[in-house]
């Protein structure tokens, strides 16, 4: 079945180009983009979609959550607000959480999780392990997130349990638990971080996953300066996420990555930033830099409990000097960039005809309404492989 949806006020593509078009319409057929044009003269579909003047732009690529966990650490959140600072121990506290509850109910939670997200005009999902820290816990929250989301990330080396010698612990990451999660995962994250992993702890990580033949993206410099973003480029990582804390070395290697071939994303995550009021990542540092950054919720309990794309989009833009165009761009089609799904038959994150039918309408005439309006649900209709499902 096709469907043609049409009288689209505008129509951001964030196609090569970074098209924007005006009275537009697309037809989708079989979960794919089938034809793009002027809404004065569209082809024939089996159904029609009139979308009186709003806005459509592609569905959110968010590239960075941590959806499979349990629990809940709003005390946390509050002794944050009233002053103290954000440290990774938390996660202690959601891992105990998780492994406590049963593999039906935590997959219930992620599922809960996306049907959030999707709602809010997300399309395209990476999530991560990490809450689970044993092989058992590890290989279920990577089985888990392979049945419910697009794109799965194995982040066992996300903190060293308590007890456990951190050294001891990379060995058993980087041998029986990176086999347990093989079958599930994508790619493979690393918290490098001080009180997380080492720079030569993650490169460890990061090696052994390369060499098992999954990509890589790497937590890095979220707390402070340390060689999180040296490592991820000098490893060929699609993305580092964070980079609040971006030295002159780090910015020349990021930018360096991108000269002439496919480097390394930066991935900023607002909310995460004003959640643990870290400085906000120099995200128009690293565009004026040559980088290719993209934007993410990083959705977890502890450093960032949302999953709102648009609040991210709108704080790029208000709080971080982002164009419109920049922010949505970083949000749908750098997404996808740093998940490798920009291009080719599973592209995502653009308008294109051949790409994933991945559409997101507003209740609003433009996209600068995202930002005009912030706070605003204007989620007016999503379609996710040519369905509507909102
Ligand atoms: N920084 C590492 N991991 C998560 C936070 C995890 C937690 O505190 O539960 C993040 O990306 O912010
Ligand atoms: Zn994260």
């Amino acid at each position: 079945m096709s469907e043609l949806i049409t009288e689209i006020g505008e129509l951001m593509t964030q196609d090569a180009e970074h098209s924007v078009l005006r009275n537009a319409a697309v037809v989708v057929d079989q979960g794919r983009i089938a034809w793009i044009g002027s809404s004065s003269r569209p082809p024939a579909a089996d159904t029609v979609t009139r979308l009186d003047g709003r806005a459509v732009l592609p569905g959110w690529v968010d590239s960075h959550s941590h959806l499979i966990f349990a629990g809940d650490r709003t005390r946390e959140f509050e002794a944050r607000m009233a002053g103290e600072s954000y440290t990774a121990g938390g996660i202690a506290v959601t891992t105990n959480a998780t492994r406590q509850i049963g593999d039906s109910e935590l997959g219930r939670l992620a599922r809960a999780r996306v049907a959030e997200a999707v709602s809010q005009g997300t399309t395209y999902l990476e999530t991560k392990t990490g809450y689970g820290l044993t092989v058992r816990d590890e290989e279920r929250s990577a089985s888990i997130a392979h049945d419910e989301v697009d794109e799965s990330t194995f982040l066992g080396a996300h903190l060293v349990p308590d007890g456990l010698d951190s050294d001891e612990y990379v060995d058993l990451v980087c041998g029986e638990m990176l086999d347990a999660v093989l079958p599930f995962v994508r790619w493979a994250d690393v918290f490098c971080e001080r009180g997380a992993f080492s720079v030569d702890q993650s490169r460890r990580v990061l090696t052994a996953a390369r060499d098992a033949g999954l990509g890589l993206r790497v937590h890095g410099n979220q707390l402070g300066h340390g060689g999180g973003i040296r490592l991820a480029v000098e490893l060929g990582a699609s993305s580092v996420d964070h980079c609040n804390y971006v030295s002159a070395e780090d910015l020349e290697a990021l930018s360096g990555s991108w000269a002439g071939r496919q480097g390394t994303v930066a991935t900023v995550l607002p909310a995460c930033d004003l959640s643990t009021k870290a400085p906000l990542a120099p995200a128009r540092r690293l565009l004026d830099a040559g980088v290719e950054v993209a934007i993410a919720t990083n959705c977890n309990p502890g450093t960032s409990y949302t999953s709102s794309m648009a609040y991210c989009v709108a704080t790029a833009v208000l709080q971080m000097g982002l164009s419109v165009d920049e922010a949505v761009r970083a949000a749908t089609r750098n997404g996808a960039l740093a998940l490798g799904r920009e291009a080719g038959l599973d592209a995502v994150g653009s308008i294109v005809v051949g790409h994933r039918a991945d559409l997101h309408a507003l209740d609003a005439p433009s996209a600068t309404h995202l930002a005009y309006r912030p706070g605003v649900p204007l989620t007016h209709g999503v379609w996710r492989r040519g369905v509507r499902v909102v």
